[in-house]
């Protein structure tokens, strides 16, 4: 059987990323999704092993020690990771899995999954990244300066993916995704695999 595609999705808080993501899984019932460990809180209506698994430091700390996480990264004062079996799995199953993750976390990923596809989600402009921030109102000022920091340190390692997708519409960003996972699987490698044909 082929294996699934790997598929990492990056790009500066407040972007989309989330939006975006929900709305691919309307539209793309059989895309999986990565559910991340963090030890951020959980913010209203986030819900724990659906949003994230929501860990304590000590708890991540020990998965990090049992290499239960295929990479992780600290971003603006938390701990995120993916947690590996789940990824791995998936893949081998032959089922394609999207991992929401920060672009430290995605580089680290890339040399374990070179064939992976990295896909950089961005904004119209900085001003409206950080309209958007401060319009879904779930952080404080102090927080969203620092993501604003970090979104232009973010933005500066885009040479690093494969596909840059604007979001300046939700329904053009998703069809903008949704083609490059249709183009994917038409890759002669990919056929080839899963038609069991050539090397
Ligand atoms: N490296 C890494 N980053 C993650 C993971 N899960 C989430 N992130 C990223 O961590 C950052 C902060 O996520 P979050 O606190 O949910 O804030 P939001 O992106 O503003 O909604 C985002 O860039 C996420 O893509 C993970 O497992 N690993
Ligand atoms: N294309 C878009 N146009 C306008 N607003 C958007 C768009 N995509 C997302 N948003 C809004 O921007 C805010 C941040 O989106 P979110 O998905 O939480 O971003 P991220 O997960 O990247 O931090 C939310 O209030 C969301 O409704």
């Amino acid at each position: 059987m082929a294996k699934g595609l790997l598929i990492v999705l990056s790009g500066p808080s407040g972007v989309g990323k989330g939006t975006v993501c929900n709305e691919l899984r309307r539209r793309l019932p059989e895309l999986v999704y990565s559910v991340s460990a963090t030890t951020r809180g959980p913010r209203l209506g986030e819900e724990h092993g659906v949003n994230y698994f929501f860990k304590t430091r000590e708890q991540f700390l020990d998965m990090i020690e049992h290499d239960q996480l295929l990479e992780h990264a600290e971003y603006v004062g938390n701990y995120y990771g993916t947690p590996r079996d789940f990824v791995e799995q998936t893949i081998e199953n032959g089922k394609d899995i999207i991992l929401e993750i920060e672009v430290q976390g995605a580089l680290k990923v890339k040399e374990k999954f070179p064939e992976g596809i990295f896909v950089f989600l961005l904004p119209p402009s900085l001003d409206e990244l950080k309209g958007r921030i401060q319009g879904r109102g779930t952080e404080n000022q102090a927080t969203i300066d620092h993501r604003m920091s970090v979104a232009a340190y973010e933005i500066g390692l885009l040479e690093n993916y494969d596909y840059a997708v604007v979001n300046d519409e939700i329904d053009l960003a998703c069809k903008r995704i949704e083609s490059i996972v249709v183009a994917e699987h038409c890759k002669v490698r990919s056929k080839a695999k899963e038609l069991q044909i050539g090397k």
